[in-house]
């Protein structure tokens, strides 16, 4: 998992062609979220969805790197002033602390358009099939965009100020948090062809992992360590956000995590994925994450 997760950040720190002389300003604050020590998930969950059916690594590569892109424009937005008006980011100054924020909002666009672009290449430099790579243009633009991680953001922000029920909980963790994580792994199985069976049974398995997800991320906001983190916790109490444990508590939020994560396990256990090993590790190691 490390040797993908540093093969993901090679590429990514020379992803912008030479060529295209870009902003020297654009492409420092574009590089230092995307260099600022992510975990790499959702690449690694292309990547092993793919292997998972057969795929190839090589293959998986830039589609790994283009969601890491959507994800990192994601967190530079939501550390927004406007948003979530986050100071620190994996123990760093958040974009706009560091570049201002007209030049935060431009990083992440250039991130967000650039992905798009680093999905063809797996077409033009690695022989994925137009086809293949047309269905995860349209899954990106899907699982991302209003009715995927936007609309859930929105979700989210809009929780912020009324009244949430759980139903409404369950929506924004969907989309803010799940979708990308479902794009994932089915865009690993796109890229290895995977068929209908194959990409349902991985979409099974990303919607309860982005779901386990979510709630470990607002249990770790509230008893996590700052210094593991590399951000403040509380900020979930200090924004009044309703979550998961202010629902039902933090232990009942624990089982829920245990419970969604054997869920996700088992969606891969009916025979239709060939390799699910790494998958499956993945899950576990989720489930025991601190940061
Ligand atoms: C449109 C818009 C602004 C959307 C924002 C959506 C948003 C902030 C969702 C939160 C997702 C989440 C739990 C991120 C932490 O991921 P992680 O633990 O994988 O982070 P890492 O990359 O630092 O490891
Ligand atoms: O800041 P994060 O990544 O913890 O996400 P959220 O804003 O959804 O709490
Ligand atoms: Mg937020
Ligand atoms: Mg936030």
């Amino acid at each position: 998992m490390k040797e993908i997760a540093e093969a993901v950040s090679t590429r990514l720190s020379s992803s912008l062609p030479a060529v295209w002389n870009v902003p020297e300003t654009l492409s420092q604050a574009m590089d230092y979220s995307l260099m600022a020590g992510g975990k790499r998930l959702r690449p690694l969950l292309v990547v092993a969805a793919a292997e998972a059916l057969g795929g190839s690594r090589d293959a998986a590569m830039p589609v790994a790197c283009a969601v890491e892109m959507v994800h990192t424009y994601s967190l530079i937005h939501d550390d927004l002033p406007a948003l979530d008006n986050d100071d620190f980011r994996r123990g760093k100054p958040t974009n706009h602390k560091v570049f201002g924020e007209a030049m935060a909002i431009l990083a992440g666009d250039g991130l967000l358009t650039h992905a798009f672009y680093s999905v063809v290449q797996a077409s033009r430099q690695q022989g994925v099939s137009a086809e293949s790579a047309l269905a995860i243009v349209e899954e990106l633009s899907r699982f991302a965009g209003p009715g995927g991680m936007v609309g859930g953001q929105v979700a989210d922000m809009q929780g912020e100020q009324g009244v949430t029920d759980l139903d409404q909980l369950r929506y924004i963790h969907e989309h803010k948090t799940g979708d990308l994580i479902v794009f994932s792994v089915r865009a690993g199985g796109h890229i290895a062809s995977g068929n209908a069976e194959q990409l349902e049974a991985l979409e099974r398995y990303g919607r309860a992992l982005g779901h386990a997800f979510q709630i470990q991320d607002d249990i770790l906001d509230l008893i996590g360590d700052e210094s593991k983190l590399g951000k403040k916790t509380q900020s979930d109490v200090i924004q009044q956000k309703v979550t998961y444990p202010y629902f039902i508590g933090i232990e009942a939020s624990r089982a829920e995590v245990e419970r969604l994560t054997s869920e996700a396990k088992q969606a891969l256990q009916n025979g239709a994925i060939p390799n699910p090993q790494r998958l499956l590790e993945i899950a576990d190691l989720l489930l025991r994450r601190d940061h």
